[in-house]
């Protein structure tokens, strides 16, 4: 498969994370409408998140992955329960049905236990490796932030009140986070460290070392998003597209670390509420004339909640934990 190095737009979010007049800010929700109608991806940049708590999040996470696997597997996903918190071994997740080339540990909101709803709960952290809880926690908390930040642009974008998620969809955001580790693949491997996917709510959020890898399913075929110091890579999930009615595209996307080195990403996920229907928005007319997706999946056709559709997801992904997610719920 052929894949072009193509232009992903960067845009300065920082007019949207700060103080700003609504011109500046309705220059960038233009720049952010105009990019999620093309490719749905886009990089940013000016989101005030510290260069140290990046760098200190890559640290104590290659701090992690180092360690032998049994030590890795004291905060197995299966201890997680129903939370679907905590380390995967590689070949432990699938996508589309394959297993993937890469393991990884899966945070998210930091809750108690007696929180009483699946993927929820308390993340389960290394005690090899302390300094990661805090990096990990302050780094979830600034990340809603800006994720609440570009949810404002892509307000304005679609010519509502920039409130109009922070006051419902993302009141109580759905926020999951991951940080994953990608083996080298040999040079000639058809296998993919993440197969071909789209992302299933709002918002991703992406860090990624300086490795590359991650491609993008455009109008114009697959391309590179290399990583960009200083920003994050952005593309919109399932249900923006569903609530634009196509406008903004949920694009697939893959990654295959050839690199010849250890690749680390970090992707942060915000999403709408657990218990939040998410229709098409009345004001946007269907775009797409039912062109069916890369999966044959029709967006329009699901009837639930975000976490319904989460879970559905989610039994694909990891089989083994299906039952004990679904039977508790
Ligand atoms: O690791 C990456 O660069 C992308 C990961 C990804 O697409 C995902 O977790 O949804
Ligand atoms: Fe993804």
């Amino acid at each position: 498969m052929s894949s072009a190095s193509g232009p992903l737009p960067i845009i300065n979010v920082s007019a949207l994370v700060g103080p700003a007049s609504s011109e500046d800010r309705a220059a960038v929700a233009r720049e952010i409408g105009a990019a999620c109608r093309d490719s749905g991806f886009f990089y940013i940049s000016g989101h005030g998140v510290p260069p140290e708590l990046v760098a200190g999040l890559d640290a104590a996470a290659r701090r992690f992955f180092a360690l032998p696997l049994e030590r890795k597997m004291e905060i197995s996903m299966n201890r997680g329960g129903r939370a679907w918190r905590g380390f995967f071994p590689v070949g432990g997740e699938l996508t589309s049905g394959r297993p993937d080339l890469k393991e990884g540990v899966y945070f998210g909101a930091e809750a108690t236990d007696d929180e009483q709803r699946p993927l929820y709960g308390r993340n389960l952290f290394p005690a090899e490796v302390p300094e990661l809880r805090d990096t990990v926690l302050r780094y979830l908390g600034m990340l809603t932030d800006v994720g609440q930040a570009v949810m404002r642009g892509i307000a304005l974008s679609l010519g509502l009140d920039e409130d109009y998620f922070s006051s419902g969809y993302t009141a109580a955001p759905t926020v999951l986070f991951r940080m994953f580790h990608y083996p080298p693949s040999p040079p000639d491997s058809d296998d993919w460290g993440v197969g071909e996917h789209t992302d299933y709510g709002l918002l991703t959020l992406l860090l990624q070392d300086g490795n590359g890898g991650l491609q993008v399913h455009t109008s114009r075929g697959w391309i590179e998003a290399p990583p960009i110091p200083g920003t994050f890579v952005c593309n919109i999930g399932d249900m923006l597209d569903r609530l634009t009615g196509g406008h903004y595209r949920s694009t697939p996307h893959r990654v295959r670390n050839l690199s010849g080195r250890e690749r680390l990403s970090f992707p942060f996920f915000f999403d709408p509420g657990w218990d939040c229907e998410v229709p098409p928005l009345p004001s946007l007319p269907q775009a797409d004339g039912g062109r069916p997706r890369w999966d044959g999946q029709d967006l329009r056709a699901f009837t639930g909640t975000y976490g319904d559709y989460l879970l559905g997801k989610v039994s694909k992904v990891f089989p083994q934990l299906r039952d004990e997610v679904l039977d508790q719920t």
